[in-house]
């Protein structure tokens, strides 16, 4: 059964309208370029003045090539013929005889655009689910239906390579203004305005518009050697190399306006066919997917939205909770500080991410004011009665926090939610002496909170199976990806930090420099090192949240003492200007004073790779003992925590997923050899047992892959990775 269906109108234009049937979205499936063939025919042969694509769909156009149907390839020649297809069908829409316009509502990205850009015009709604992208390097691939070919003609090399290399969505007026599509319209009149350009006869080669410097820079190949080299410059220095689709992407760009048609396509297809196949685009791939699955958990239809919140607590928390509240959820805040100040500052950091919004035009003033106005504060519980869910972000004080759930049962409703943003006490306990312990949950933010993409959600023992609904929900309508996680100190992400954390700063002690710390790991692919994130969190906050864990979980966790000493030293990290670093304006450079205020003398004995090693083998042992004992529910909300939360490298596709690539057996067998002269890493039972059995903790064939060891001298050369979106998200992240 074909995906599209055909009409003619009373001016001869073909209604083509796209529907995969029995799926939500549509996607470029095998069968596709049969269809696409078999109709652009009959258009041929009926006459036509021209032909529309709209979609059958209520919100989307075409979200890319079916990423399943990627991993079906299995080899590097079934991944080339399926970008050849590809290139095969649009290049035959290209040449009809009569126009083709793509008529987009919804998601037009992927293969999806690389449709449109075949079409000889493009018009999309003015809706803001209207979006319009490349990601393919979002999943380690480059756009191998002509994206990199047809988009720098349309909208300047420049301008394609930096959409192509985030994997950037672009909207309806960004896209009119670059010229990607003729027009933008209301919904309603979209179908009447895509036919009237059917009716305009075949386009002509557009221009695009470029300003002087853009203009005299591509139009010569000495300016566009200086553009590919810097891209390459950049792209090295994010990715360090892990990730080779962005290199691909800038070679393919470079042969559309340095090589003939023939050649440029090849090189394309090319380069596709060997990114579907590696083992960075499958870890990727696997994200994908993971993240997609978790997004039907925990919905119920009965699940009341939440609509009015108050965020209890000023500071950058309580600021970044209300923040997401107010703008991504749409919800009414009420912000409730001890000190008029705290509510002040909190709206201000709103305000401030705003107006940069506003000044880069992405949003209009009145925009802004209407979003402020979902934001109100005062020192007194006014308005609490019409809460749906209240979020305490105050500092770490179980009995603080229990008092604040007896002041919400007695201003709130019964039904309000009471949820708290601690990032080390048991949930349990802070709902011990709750009336109403139904209605209390953790829901565990990362700093900065716009930006950090995970929450850790924690019912304890008592928590609602509504509650736990109305706040995954709730996190999701913030733009966050939530996992669910057992009620134990720590949870699942600071518990995993933890034990890699104090390893860093035992090697530390040990004589290791700082900087060699902090370079193995980012070398490694973590956005940035153990002591610098340290530094970003605040020592203070790592050593209040060290004895609860200690409490707790034992032994293993206890911090080193040298904390102590840093902090009695006002060293507290990046907001005080001093930690393991100082902190200047001219950027942060290593504080050699530490070394003598802790009694190192530097003896660095250790190579980077195995500084690595032990820190990582820290935190995927802890990884394991976490799956062991039920505070994930499963090895894909371990990756995804793990990721999302701490920035592990996404190319390795979590810690599970790792392990697996690496054989459990030789990731035992490290431990136990670090676990002779500290027993921290004795491996978890999960690891002995899969170790034993040849097990893994991916039954499907996820992380078939090789994964080649680094050597010492490939780890000085290699460096930190993450494909863009993601680095935006975690770079600048901590936990907290
Ligand atoms: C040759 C080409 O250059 C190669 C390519 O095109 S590669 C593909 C490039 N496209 C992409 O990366 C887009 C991927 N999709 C997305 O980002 C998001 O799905 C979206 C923004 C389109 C919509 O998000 P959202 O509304 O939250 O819906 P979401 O839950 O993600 O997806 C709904 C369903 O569509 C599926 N889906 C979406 N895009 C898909 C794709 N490209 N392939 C296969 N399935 C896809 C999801 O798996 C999910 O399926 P399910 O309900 O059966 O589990």
């Amino acid at each position: 059964m074909s995906v599209f269906s055909y009409e003619l109108n009373d001016r001869r234009v073909a209604i083509v309208t796209i529907d995969v049937p029995g799926e939500k979205m549509n996607t470029l499936r095998d069968s596709f370029a049969d269809d696409l063939l078999a109709i652009l025919k009959q258009g041929k042969d009926d006459n036509i003045t021209g032909m529309v694509f709209i979609s059958g769909k209520s919100d989307n156009f075409i979200a890319g090539a079916d990423i399943k149907m990627l991993d079906n390839a299995q080899n590097r020649e079934d991944a080339l013929a399926l970008s050849e297809m590809c290139q095969q069908a649009f290049f035959t829409m290209k040449k009809q005889p009569y126009p083709t316009v793509a008529a987009i509502h919804g998601a037009a990205l992927g293969g999806g655009l690389e449709f449109a850009l075949a079409c000889d015009y493009r018009v999309c709604t003015d809706s803001d689910i209207t979006k319009l992208g490349l990601p393919e390097v979002q999943l380690g691939l480059l756009p191998g239906g002509g994206g990199t070919q047809r988009l720098p003609k349309l909208v300047g090399i420049q301008k394609a390579l930096e959409w192509m290399l985030t994997g950037k969505q672009v909207r309806a007026k960004q896209a009119k203004k670059a010229g990607l599509v003729n027009d933008s319209v209301p919904h309603s009149i979209l179908l009447d305005v895509a036919a009237k350009f059917a009716t305009k006869g075949k386009a002509k080669a557009a221009q695009p518009k470029l300003d002087k410097i853009s203009s005299l820079l591509e139009s010569n190949p000495f300016g566009r050697n200086i553009i590919f080299k810097k891209a390459q410059d950049n792209v090295m220095k994010k990715t360090g190399g892990h990730y080779p689709a962005p290199l691909n992407i800038i070679k393919a760009v470079r042969a559309s306006v340095e090589l003939g048609e023939l050649k440029a396509y090849k090189t394309e297809a090319e380069g596709f066919a060997d990114l579907v196949m590696t083992d960075v685009s499958k870890s990727l791939r696997g994200i994908f997917f993971a993240t997609t699955e978790m997004k039907k958990e925990y919905k119920t239809d009965d699940a009341q939205p939440v609509k009015r919140t108050a965020v209890l607590g000023g500071g950058l928390m309580g600021a970044g909770i209300a923040h997401v509240s107010a703008v991504k959820a749409g919800a009414l805040v009420r912000i409730k500080d001890v000190a008029q100040q705290g509510v002040s500052n909190a709206m201000n950091y709103s305000y401030k991410i705003l107006s940069k919004r506003q000044k880069r035009r992405i949003m209009s003033k009145a925009e802004l004011q209407l979003t402020m106005n979902k934001i109100t504060g005062g020192t007194d519980y006014t308005a609490f009665k019409h809460v749906d869910m209240v979020i305490e972000a105050v500092f770490e004080d179980l009995q603080l926090k229990q008092s604040m759930v007896a002041d919400i049962e007695r201003e709130s409703r019964e039904d309000t939610i009471f949820a708290s943003n601690t990032s080390s006490l048991p949930i349990s306990q802070i709902a011990a002496q709750a009336q109403r312990p139904e209605n209390v949950i953790g829901l565990h933010y990362f700093s900065p909170v716009e930006k950090m993409p995970l929450v850790e959600i924690i019912p304890h023992a008592g928590t609602s199976e509504k509650t736990i609904a109305r706040t995954v929900n709730f996190a999701r309508k913030q733009g966050k990806t939530p996992i669910v996680v057992k009620d134990k100190a720590g949870f699942y992400v600071n518990r995993i930090l933890a034990p890699y954390v104090n390893e860093a700063a035992n090697l530390l002690l040990a004589g290791e420099p700082i900087d060699k710390i902090d370079q193995a790991l980012i070398e490694f692919g973590f956005p940035v090192g153990p002591l610098a994130l340290l530094d970003e969190v605040g020592i203070d906050i790592g050593s209040k949240i060290a004895p609860i864990l200690e409490k707790e979980l034992g032994e293993r966790f206890k911090a080193p003492n040298a904390f102590e000493r840093l902090i009695d030293s006002k060293r507290l990290g990046r907001k005080t200007g001093r930690g393991f670093y100082t902190y200047e304006k001219k950027g942060k450079k290593v504080d050699e004073s530490v070394y003598e205020l802790l009694g190192i003398t530097q003896s660095p004995r250790l190579n980077k790779q195995e500084i690595a090693s032990r820190c990582v083998a820290q935190m995927l042992n802890e990884a394991a003992r976490c799956l062991d004992e039920g505070i994930i529910a499963s090895a894909r909300d371990g990756d995804i925590g793990a990721i999302f939360g701490i920035g592990f490298p996404p190319f390795l596709g979590g810690p599970f997923s790792y392990m697996d690539k690496r054989g459990i057996n030789k990731v035992c067998s490290e431990l136990s050899t670090y676990a002779s002269d500290n027993a921290a890493f004795t491996p978890a039972e999960s690891l002995m047992e899969l170790a034993e059995s040849g097990g893994r903790f991916y039954a499907s064939n996820k992380a078939e892959v090789t994964l080649v060891e680094m050597s010492s001298e490939d780890t000085n050369t290699t460096k930190a990775v993450q494909c863009e979106e993601i680095t935006e998200q975690n770079s600048e992240g901590k936990p907290a």
